[in-house]
């Protein structure tokens, strides 16, 4: 058995041009299927194989405690990390206050939906073995992700499950923003396919979620360069680039992004994601001239008009605004009736007629990316907030049939006070908000088949994580 507590760790995150010194973080060690683990609720629960690896611990298959060993069809996972890593500490704050089962249900039946695609978490606590603590959380047991399709897909989805997807995202962030979060790193390595039901999808790793209205006050806009592009590079909002806190127009930015990634396959801007100033800058541009930047994504007489709306919805928002999530469904939905398409909530991977992607515009060659390096940072021996960027695919090692996300070579992050960037600032908004204090956040985990790692996108996340933060901490970490 592999002993994962050799795998070395990411070095340590660059904020802002300082150099921090190198984490001592440790993995979770692999315990053996039929460890019992004790949540605080009393309940007991079993693991099984490790179906995941994250940045910081493990992804067990797990199940009630009972007699029978967990098998492959368990209903539950468990994520594994060492508590003094802390990289649950965020996620597992996100879990308790908003993924309750019975919030959730009630949220679907006041709202009409068949599904809400976040996971339920069913309990958490800390598990000592030999001499250490862990810190555990029980949440669904999911099937295959959202990347790993699109690339079997020949990286581009067809325009009738692009519209659905946005739909169930509008949802599921609907949802989560009426619950104080944002998630500000949406993406199709964090989409999960329900393991039972193939139509349904999840929105999981909520290491970067931000708490971005804490009992109902909305945090101010506040530009921090230590916190500049946050998030994972491509779809990062301009918010994250300019060093802002994640709020809600952030997370409909990304999900536009998202979108458009996936009818055209490519962003204009990812021939140079090694360049975050230069993102940044491109979607800025793109944001004051959405129709040319249209014009970038797609031919002309195939470029979809819902995404040019979209994304001047997502321009009309002001920091603090209430996204009009009926308006944004209005106009995927018609987007689904110019396609002679309806809704029917079904998730079809290939094409079938009238639902093609349009062809998506030539690009010129892509080039390669430089890796980039991440580490971690610890505050206070607990929680960390974690900087994720976004790198380019790399070869995945298996450990123990486990999928591990590669480790990359630090990348340097960009010294620079960025500059001043051409769009004005977003208007603020009144509301008063307390000075925020980073808080840790805890890193993501793995994927499931023999043992898949973290994020087998290639990408990486560049975050900070705030939520109830004390001390911010940031921690590099590859996917
Ligand atoms: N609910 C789940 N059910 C089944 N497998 C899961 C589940 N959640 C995660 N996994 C598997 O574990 C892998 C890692 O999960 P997670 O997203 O928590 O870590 P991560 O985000 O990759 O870690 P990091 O943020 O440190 O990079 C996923 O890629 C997935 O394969």
């Amino acid at each position: 058995m592999l002993n994962i507590t050799s795998f070395q760790m990411p070095p340590k995150a660059k904020a802002a041009g300082k150099a921090r010194a190198p984490a001592k973080r440790k993995l979770a060690e692999e315990f053996p299927p039929g460890e019992v683990l004790t949540d605080t609720g009393k309940k007991s629960w079993k693991l099984g194989s490790p179906v995941g690896q994250g940045g910081f611990g493990l992804i067990y298959l797990a199940d009630v405690n009972s007699e029978k060993p967990v098998g492959a069809d368990a209903r539950y996972v468990i994520k594994v990390e060492p508590s003094e890593n802390g990289p649950l500490f965020s996620e597992l704050k996100f879990y308790m206050r908003a993924a309750k089962a019975d919030l959730i249900e009630s949220w679907m039946k006041s709202h009409k939906l068949k599904n809400l695609g976040v996971p339920r978490y069913w309990g958490s606590g800390l598990h000592e073995k030999g001499g250490k603590k862990y810190r555990f959380m029980v949440i669904d047991r999911l099937g295959t992700d959202l990347q790993k399709k699109f690339e079997e897909c020949g990286k581009k989805f067809p325009r009738k499950l692009v519209l659905q997807l946005g739909l169930r995202l509008l949802d599921i962030l609907e949802y989560i923003h009426d619950h104080e979060y944002v998630h500000a790193d949406i993406k199709a390595s964090n989409l999960m396919l329900s393991n039972s039901d193939p139509n349904r999808v999840y929105l999981v790793d909520y290491g970067l979620a931000y708490r971005y209205s804490p009992d109902g006050v909305h945090k101010e806009y506040k530009e921090d360069p230590k916190r500049c592009h946050d998030g994972t590079i491509e779809f990062t909002s301009i918010d994250a680039h300019k060093g802002a806190a994640a709020c809600r127009r952030s997370d409909m930015e990304i999900l536009g992004y998202c979108m458009l990634q996936w009818l055209c396959g490519r962003l204009p801007w990812e021939d140079k994601l090694q360049d975050p100033l230069y993102v940044r800058d491109s979607k800025i541009r793109s944001q004051e001239n959405i129709s040319e930047f249209m014009t970038k994504c797609f031919s002309s007489q195939d470029r979809p008009d819902e995404m040019q709306k979209f994304m001047e919805e997502v321009k009309a928002l002001s920091y603090q605004d209430k996204p009009p999530y009926d308006k944004f469904r209005s106009i995927l939905q018609a987007g689904l009736k110019s396609i002679q398409a309806k809704d029917d909530s079904k998730l079809e991977f290939t094409l079938t007629n009238g639902a093609e992607s349009p062809p998506a515009k030539k690009t010129t060659k892509r080039r390669k990316v430089a890796d980039e390096g991440e580490g971690d940072e610890e505050i206070d021996g607990t929680p960390i907030k974690k900087k994720r960027v976004t790198k380019k695919k790399e070869t995945e090692d298996v450990i123990n049939g486990v999928k591990k996300s590669p480790k990359k070579a630090p990348k340097k992050a960009p010294k620079k006070s960025p500059k001043k960037s051409p769009k004005k600032s977003p208007k603020k908004s009144p509301k008063k908000s307390p000075k925020e204090t980073l808080k840790k956040t805890p890193t993501k985990s793995p994927k499931p088949k023999g043992l898949s790692t973290g994020k087998r996108s290639n990408r990486k996340t560049t975050q900070v994580d705030m939520s109830t933060q004390t001390s911010p901490a940031f921690v590099q970490r590859s996917r």
